[in-house]
């Protein structure tokens, strides 16, 4: 057995002992989730550049980049104290702040307080007030409905939680212009779609974790096989609806070109995963579903400057 799921408790958070700010600065950077956030406020930049046909203003770049991640920290930092217990049963968290003591629960929750005060204020003055309250929305979806009600009650969770997760792109629109339009919505349903394949993989490679912690994903409540199936048809799906920015007009051939490549090699990784997994499969997907979304907005944002820098 691995020495980490050894070591992993489901006592409650501990006290933590006293210990300043300076040295503990790496447990709260931590909480905040912050490669999870930089995907995120990649999303929500391809939103912001592809909302203008010219450069975006340098004023909403920064001020929205960073209220948006503010937000999105604020809601990390929620998430681990929601969730410490859970996070306490699991090989993959036992390790985290809250759970260990580092960081206590009245410490953790004055840190995410600040971070979505300054977030939405900054969101409120600098840029508008459309975009402060789609991000709240975003951090009370992703904080609130899925992390304490949808992540225990059914394994649906993932789906309807995703929201609060690829409303980025709409955030960064809105942050430009202050009005929704299609073409957002549109990233968004991608980000949406593309959750599931993301977090299955991962669920399928860690179902004994999340059994013992007893909550209801997928593969727990339904089995490997079934999750496997659901993976692969929301890749499918995930392909088709990658080709509408094409077909409606928001994007050009570079988009067309790329993202048919990356989802390509999604979906033979998760026919792979249904019909020809080895133990490391699961984890190569999640894993190359990462890659897919980082470099499918980067192919948006060339596709959409290319012609302008021609
Ligand atoms: C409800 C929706 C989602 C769920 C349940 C979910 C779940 C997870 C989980 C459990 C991990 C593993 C973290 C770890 O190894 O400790 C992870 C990693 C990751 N997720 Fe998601 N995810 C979701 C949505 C998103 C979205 C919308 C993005 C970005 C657009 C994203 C980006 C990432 C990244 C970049 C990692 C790797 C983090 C790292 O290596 O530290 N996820 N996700
Ligand atoms: C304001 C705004 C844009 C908010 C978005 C918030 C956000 C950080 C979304 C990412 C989704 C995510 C990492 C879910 C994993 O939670 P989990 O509890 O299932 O995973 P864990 O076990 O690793 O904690």
């Amino acid at each position: 057995m691995a020495k980490s799921e050894v070591l992993h408790t489901s006592k409650p958070a501990p006290v933590a002992t006293h210990t300043g700010w300076r040295q503990n600065w790496r447990y709260y950077y931590e909480m905040t989730k912050p490669r999870v956030v930089m995907l995120l406020l990649l999303t929500a930049l391809v939103g912001m550049c592809l909302a203008t046909p010219g450069w975006v203003p340098a004023s909403k770049l920064i001020a929205g980049l960073l209220g948006i991640g503010l937000l999105a920290s604020a809601a990390a930092v929620l998430n681990h104290i929601v969730d410490h217990k859970i996070d306490s049963q699991m090989a993959r968290t036992f390790n985290r702040p809250v759970v260990k003591g580092k960081v206590t629960i009245p410490q953790a929750l004055v840190f995410s307080f600040v971070l979505a005060v300054v977030g939405y204020v900054m969101l409120e003055v600098w840029v508008n007030r459309i975009t402060a309250l789609l991000t709240l929305a975003s951090l009370v979806g992703y904080a609130v409905v899925y992390t304490m009600f949808l992540k225990r009650a059914t394994p649906q969770n993932i789906v309807i939680g995703g929201l609060a997760g690829a409303a980025p792109p709409l955030l960064g629109w809105t942050a430009v212009t202050g009005e929704i339009h299609a073409h957002a919505l549109l990233l968004v349903l991608i980000v949406f779609t593309w959750t599931p394949p993301h977090f299955w993989a991962l669920a399928i490679h860690r179902e004994k974790d999340y059994a013992k912690a007893k909550v209801p994903m997928l593969p727990v409540t339904h089995g490997i096989a079934f999750t496997k199936t659901c993976v692969l048809l929301y890749t499918i799906l995930l392909c088709l609806v990658c080709l509408l920015p094409y077909l409606i007009g928001e994007a050009q051939l570079i988009y067309l070109i790329g993202s048919s490549l990356l989802n390509a090699v999604f979906l033979y990784y998760a026919i792979k995963l249904k019909y020809a997994a080895n133990d490391t499969t699961a984890m190569t997907t999640f894993k190359y579903s990462i890659v897919h979304l980082m470099v499918l907005f980067v192919v948006l944002l060339v596709d959409h400057y290319v012609p302008l820098v021609l």
